[in-house]
């Protein structure tokens, strides 16, 4: 089992059970805990009221449940030295199949095998939608805090905006602001949750959301293509109510960025992301024991493979682990839209992905994300409980 369990936890936790006291001493400690757990609650439910840019703009130091950076044992690669692989789209929409086609579905098929992730371009959003999407998503962070918290997130919640629910104790917390809103199926959408200012951020949104089906249609089918299965598999996989979640990251500038993380080391419990970054560079694929930072570039879309789809393709294609680190100097956007299962469908891996050398790695799991969840919030992974020999889920 993985353990992403950031070192330096700001609570030193208690294990008195090997403590050889009497009862009523326990008894004590009992109470001590309990209240501590109580407090715990209380006073994480302040300080995340609070939010990063808030601080920032106070000039307050990080405090202590920011600051988590002490693991210098991965080495972190500049962007200039990213190999990470550009897929042209543009090569792969024509129906004939060319030489180019094929080499291009080799690549995709490769880097998702090793990084995971990949680089789109040509994947038929505009460069100016784009544009919009980010300059939509600056203005609204750049509102006075009173403006942005009429569509506050509750403390336990996912959508609106603020931080994400309380993490288990001694997890850290992430030097980010967020927005995140359900945008497909059309009738989950909480109206009341999307931004009124700017007063285009609506239509970009709804514009923007309907592009991303198109992508992930076009992502999809490729994916299948590039393992030689039918082409809707993985479509079929995920159904026609499949969901579309944004997530608007906002990562303020911090004067210690040697002490935090805008977002800590994770994989993405959908079935695949596709981020939109801003020019300011932050997010890191960890690979081969390096952290890699990856370049941005103005019109690509970055495809990030969820455990979803690693359990899909038998554990071919991989769910890397990502982190995302802030800088002194400038803030940071970045726009994760997450393609997810419809919720109550069970996925599995494929059956053509399934033979005598690559035996059945994955059970069929359902709502995979809610579990994927109750881990993160204890800075873990949970692909685990999806692999066929563990008996936290459904047999073989
Ligand atoms: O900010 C980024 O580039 C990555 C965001 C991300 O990994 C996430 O929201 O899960
Ligand atoms: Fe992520």
């Amino acid at each position: 089992m993985e353990r992403w369990h950031l070192p330096g936890r700001w609570i030193s936790s208690m294990d008195y059970r090997h403590v050889n006291v009497s009862d009523f001493a326990r008894a004590l400690v009992d109470h001590c805990i309990l209240t501590w757990a109580f407090e715990y609650e209380t006073v994480m439910e302040a300080l995340l009221s609070k939010r990063v840019q808030e601080m920032v703009q106070n000039g307050d130091e990080p405090p202590p449940p920011y600051v988590c950076r002490d693991d210098n044992s991965s080495q972190t690669v500049p962007s200039a030295l990213c190999s990470l692989p550009i897929i042209d789209f543009g090569l792969l929409a024509s129906s004939t199949p060319t030489t180019k086609q094929k080499e291009e579905l080799q690549k995709l098929r490769t880097t998702l095998s090793s990084w995971g992730c990949f680089q789109a371009i040509n994947h038929g959003t505009s460069s100016s939608l784009l544009d919009q999407v980010r300059q939509v998503a600056r203005e609204f962070f750049k509102q006075p805090s009173e403006q942005k918290k009429i569509i506050s997130k509750g403390v336990e919640e996912f959508e609106g905006y603020g931080a994400d629910p309380i993490p288990e104790e001694g997890q850290s917390l992430d030097w980010s602001d967020r927005l995140c809103l359900d945008v497909y199926p059309e009738d989950r959408r909480k109206s009341s949750l999307w931004p009124e200012n700017p007063s285009s951020f609506r239509d970009v949104l709804e514009e923007y959301t309907t592009k991303m089906r198109e992508a992930t249609n076009l992502i999809s089918r490729a994916m299948a293509n590039s393992l030689d299965l039918e082409e809707n598999c993985f479509l079929k996989q995920f159904g026609e109510q499949a969901l579309l979640q944004v997530r608007f990251n906002y990562y303020s500038c911090c004067a210690r960025p040697d002490l935090v993380l805008g977002l800590k080391p994770h994989a993405d419990g959908s079935g695949y992301t596709i981020i939109l970054q801003d020019d300011v560079e932050g997010l890191q694929v960890h690979r081969s024991g390096k952290w890699f930072t990856i370049p941005t570039i103005s019109h690509a879309l970055l495809v990030l493979m969820g455990d979803q789809m690693e359990i899909m393709t038998n554990g071919i294609f991989k769910s890397p682990v990502h982190r995302v680190l802030v800088n002194s100097k400038r803030e940071r956007i970045s726009i994760a839209m997450f393609y997810t299962p419809q919720p109550n469908r069970e996925i599995g891996p494929e059956q053509g992905l399934v033979n005598e050398e690559q035996p059945k790695m994955f059970k069929k799991v359902k709502d995979y994300a809610d579990t994927h969840w109750r881990y993160y919030q204890r800075g873990m992974r949970s692909i685990h409980v999806a692999k066929c020999e563990s008996e936290l889920l459904l047999d073989c």
